[in-house]
C-alpha cells in the first residue's frame, strides 16, 4: 500500500511560521495591555480590581446604613479636586479660612447656574434642582464670546493668594513709604474678593498686599506698626489696600477699623448667599472629605425645614445682619457693594464703579479683561499701553522711578 501523500515540506514550514508569529503577536499585544486581549472569557466582568479602593466610611456619627441610603439622594453634594490656582480667579484657591498662606480656589462663577460648569461650585449646583431665583447663573454666551474675542496677546494673571506675578506692569518700585491702608476689601468670603483685588492691583495707583493679613480679626494684638509693615511701599497719591474677607463677619472689626482711620473706604463683594454657601462648603469638603453632606449641615430639622443659621456657611450669607455692626461706625456712603456675579459677567462695569468709589481714574477698563473659556472666568491681561502711577507726574514723587519692578506684594 502506498504511504499517504505528504504535503511539501515548504508548506508545513510556512504553517509553522504563521502560527508562531500569531502567537508572538498575541503575547506582545497582551503585554501592552490591549483592551480585553488578556481577559479570559471566563473572568467575571466588572469584578473590581484588587487595587480598587473600598467605599469610604460614612462620616462620623452617621450610621453606615444611613450613609449608603443617602448616596442616591439628589442633594448629595460631591466635589472633585479643586482646580489649579489661577487668578482668572476665583480661582486662586484659598484655604477654608482664606488665610494668607493658603491658596485660593478659583471658581465659578457667580454661581454656575447651568451647563457644564467649570468650577466646583458650578458642578455642585448642576446637581441641584433648578430653582426660580437661583444660584446666580452662568456667564451669558454673548459676554463669553466678547471677552474671548479680546483674548489675543493675553498676559494672564497667574495667581494664588499672595501672588505677585501680576505685578509686572502694576508695581511701582520699592521706594515711597509704607502706609496703613486707606481702603479695605472686607468681605465676603467666596464672593470674588481675590478677583477684585487682582483687578485693582492692575491699577497703577493701587498697591495691595497679596496675602490676607487678618489684622482686624486674628492679629489685632500685634499692633498697627506690625500691620503697616506688611504693606507695600507707596508713593503719595497711591492707594494702599488689602483684603481679608473674614472682617465682614468679625464683630470687632468695624470698631477697630474706625479707630485706625474713620475715613477708611470699605468694599464688600456680595454674591448670592446660596451659591456662596455652596462654594464655601465645597472648599471645606475638598480639605475634609469626611464632613457630612451640605444638606445635613444646613438643616436643624430637615422635615420641619428648619435651617441651621449658626452654620458658618449660612451665617456668613446673612449680609444684613453683619452690615448692622458696620453701620454703627461707618455711613453707608463709605461702603461700596460689588456684585460677585457681575464681576464675572461684566468685570469692566463693576471695576468702573469701584474705581469711582475709590476716587481713582478709570484705568482698569474692558481692555484689561478677556474671557477665558476654559476657566470660565474673565482674566486679566496686560493692555497694549498702561499708564504709570499718577504720582509719577507729581513733583513730590521723589526719585525717578525704574520702569519695572516686582515685589512680594503690591
Ligand atoms: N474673575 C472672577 N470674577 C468674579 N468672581 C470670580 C472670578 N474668578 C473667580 N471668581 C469667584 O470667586 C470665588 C472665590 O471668592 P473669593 O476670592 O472671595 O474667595 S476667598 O474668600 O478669598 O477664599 C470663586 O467661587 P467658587 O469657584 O464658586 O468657589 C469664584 O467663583
Amino acid at each position: 500500500m502506498a504511504p499517504p501523500p505528504k504535503g511539501p515540506p515548504a508548506r508545513k514550514k510556512l504553517l509553522c511560521m504563521c502560527s508562531l508569529s500569531l502567537c508572538l503577536t498575541y503575547v506582545c499585544y497582551s503585554l501592552m495591555g490591549g483592551p480585553g486581549a488578556l481577559r479570559s472569557p471566563l473572568a467575571p466582568q466588572g469584578t473590581p480590581s484588587p487595587s480598587a479602593s473600598p467605599p469610604p466610611p460614612p462620616p462620623p456619627g452617621i450610621p453606615a446604613a444611613t450613609a449608603s441610603l443617602r448616596e442616591p439622594a439628589p442633594l448629595r453634594l460631591r466635589t472633585s479636586p479643586p482646580p489649579p490656582p489661577s487668578v482668572c480667579t476665583g480661582a486662586a484657591p484659598s484655604g477654608a479660612s482664606s488665610s494668607p498662606a493658603e491658596p485660593e480656589p478659583p471658581g465659578t462663577g457667580g454661581g454656575g447656574g447651568g451647563g457644564s460648569s467649570p468650577t466646583a461650585t458650578g458642578r455642585l449646583l448642576d446637581q441641584l434642582p433648578e430653582s426660580p431665583g437661583g444660584g446666580g447663573g452662568g456667564l451669558p454666551a454673548a459676554a463669553a464670546s466678547s471677552w474671548a474675542a479680546a483674548g489675543a496677546g493675553v498676559t494672564e494673571v497667574a495667581g494664588s493668594a499672595g501672588a505677585s506675578s501680576s505685578e509686572g506692569w502694576t508695581a511701582t518700585p520699592d521706594y515711597g513709604e509704607k502706609r496703613l491702608p486707606q481702603a479695605l476689601i472686607v468681605g465676603v468670603k467666596k464672593g470674588g474678593t481675590r478677583a477684585l483685588l487682582e483687578a485693582l492691583r492692575a491699577h497703577p495707583d493701587v498697591r495691595a498686599v497679596g496675602t490676607e493679613p487678618h489684622f482686624f480679626d486674628r492679629n489685632y494684638d500685634k499692633g498697627l506698626d506690625w500691620y503697616r509693615d506688611l504693606m507695600p511701599q507707596t508713593l503719595e497719591g497711591q492707594l494702599t489696600m488689602e483684603k481679608t474677607p473674614s472682617y465682614f463677619v468679625t464683630n470687632e472689626a468695624p470698631k477697630r477699623i474706625h479707630s485706625m482711620a474713620k475715613e477708611t473706604k470699605l468694599i464688600v463683594v456680595v454674591r448670592d448667599p446660596v451659591t456662596r454657601a455652596i462654594s464655601d462648603y465645597t472648599q471645606t469638603l475638598s480639605k475634609k472629605p469626611e464632613i457630612p453632606t451640605f444638606e445635613v449641615l444646613a438643616f436643624k430639622n430637615r422635615t420641619l425645614g428648619l435651617i441651621d443659621a449658626s452654620w458658618s456657611a449660612i451665617r456668613i450669607g446673612l449680609y444684613a445682619l453683619h452690615l448692622e455692626s458696620w453701620l454703627q461706625y461707618f455711613p453707608l456712603s463709605q461702603i461700596h457693594f460689588v456684585s460677585g456675579e457681575r464681576l464675572i459677567t461684566d468685570p469692566a462695569g463693576e471695576m468702573g464703579k469701584v474705581q469711582d468709589f475709590l476716587g481713582l481714574r478709570r484705568e482698569v477698563t474692558e481692555k484689561y479683561f478677556h474671557f477665558n473659556k476654559t476657566k470660565g472666568f474673565p482674566c486679566l491681561k496686560k493692555p497694549e499701553e498702561s499708564s504709570p502711577p499718577a504720582a509719577w507726574a507729581s513733583p513730590r514723587a521723589g526719585p525717578t522711578p525704574r520702569s519695572t519692578g516686582t515685589s512680594s506684594s503690591g
